[in-house]
């Protein structure tokens, strides 16, 4: 199913804060590809936003553009207002999907080089020690994990101060222990200040870090919102699994609507507090339960039919 630009919804839960950078209508052909169809939003100062969509969505073209790597077929961005000249490469930081960082330097060296390239310059130790590089410095770069190579490289996009620092799909390929921490990590520098604008495919990535996230998929935005709204406007439903023979007697009698899968019952529920307690008063044993509530990954499944790991 293709995504609908006229049913696209945008839900704000910001009051009157200053958007940093505007995307107006923007598009992207690669030969008989439209990578980016037509895509509009908002980045606001001081926020995490989220471009969250499955592989091939347009994600990475888009943040491309807004970075000056590759030029738009169509459309506008504006910087605190205006075109992004001069000060926009100054004030931004860029930390890519993929990128090679010489061997025989150690992390001290490379952070020393990297740093030497700017004229306004962050506190190197402050930097080091915010993303928790200070038992690797002497490490060369070949000798990092995936986990601690992503956190240099990070550094390496906050080394000129930005203002707006980009991060595409930041935890991809790292163990849950090495996400988190580099999640950590991002909402520190976010609570410093910085402006982040990133990419995923992990809807666990975009909602633990993003005030906003807007969904992609094949080139357009098909929703926009904080996670939060974006979950109780398009699946309020959470779903409670139990088995079929401990509901004995009593589905007949619930309010709420369920399904029986073999030996398990899915009961259906916008009110999860509520519907346990019909259940005990029926006198169902709820040891075994289980509770699924909604999440973005169900807000994509519902509006575009697929899944996002598909
Ligand atoms: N240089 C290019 N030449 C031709 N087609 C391209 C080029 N770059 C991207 N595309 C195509 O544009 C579409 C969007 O790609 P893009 O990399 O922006 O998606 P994405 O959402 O970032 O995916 P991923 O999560 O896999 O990085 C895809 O169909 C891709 O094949």
């Amino acid at each position: 199913m293709r995504p609908d630009p006229a049913a696209r919804h945008v839900i704000y839960d910001f009051g009157s804060t200053m958007a940093l950078l505007d995307v107006l209508n923007l598009q992207k052909r690669f030969r008989s590809t439209m990578a980016v169809q037509d895509v509009s939003f908002s980045v606001e100062t001081g926020s995490c936003f989220g471009l969250l969509g499955p592989n091939g969505a347009g994600k990475t073209t888009t943040m491309e553009i807004i970075e000056q790597i590759i030029p738009p077929s169509g459309g506008t961005i504006l910087y605190k207002g205006g075109q992004r000249d001069q000060l926009f490469r100054e004030e931004i930081g860029i930390q890519f999907q993929h990128t090679s960082l010489l061997n025989f330097l150690s992390v001290r060296e490379t952070l020393d080089c990297y740093r030497a390239l700017y004229r306004t310059q962050a506190d190197l130790a402050e930097l080091i020690e915010r993303c928790d590089l200070t038992p690797l410095l002497e490490r060369r770069n070949n000798q990092l994990s995936g986990g601690q190579r992503q956190r240099l490289m990070l550094a390496l996009s906050l080394l000129n101060r930005p203002q707006l620092v980009f991060l595409d799909e930041p935890s991809t390929g790292l163990d849950p222990q090495s996400r988190r921490h580099l999640w950590q990590i991002v909402q520190d520098i976010k609570a410093g200040g910085t402006t982040i604008m990133m990419t995923t495919h992990s809807m666990e990535e975009a909602q633990f870090l993003c005030d906003m996230i807007a969904i992609m998929d094949q080139g357009l935005i098909v929703a926009e919102g904080s996670p939060r709204r974006l979950i109780t406007t398009y699946c309020k439903t959470n779903t409670i699994t139990l088995s079929h023979a401990s509901t004995a007697g009593c589905l007949e009698t619930l309010s709420m609507p369920y399904s029986v899968d073999g030996g398990s019952v899915a009961i259906h529920t916008e009110d999860v507090d509520t519907t346990l307690k019909e259940l005990l008063s029926c006198g169902v044993n709820l040891s075994e339960m289980a509770v699924h509530s909604a999440n973005l990954e169900d807000v994509f499944l519902h509006l575009t039919g697929k899944k996002l790991r598909d």
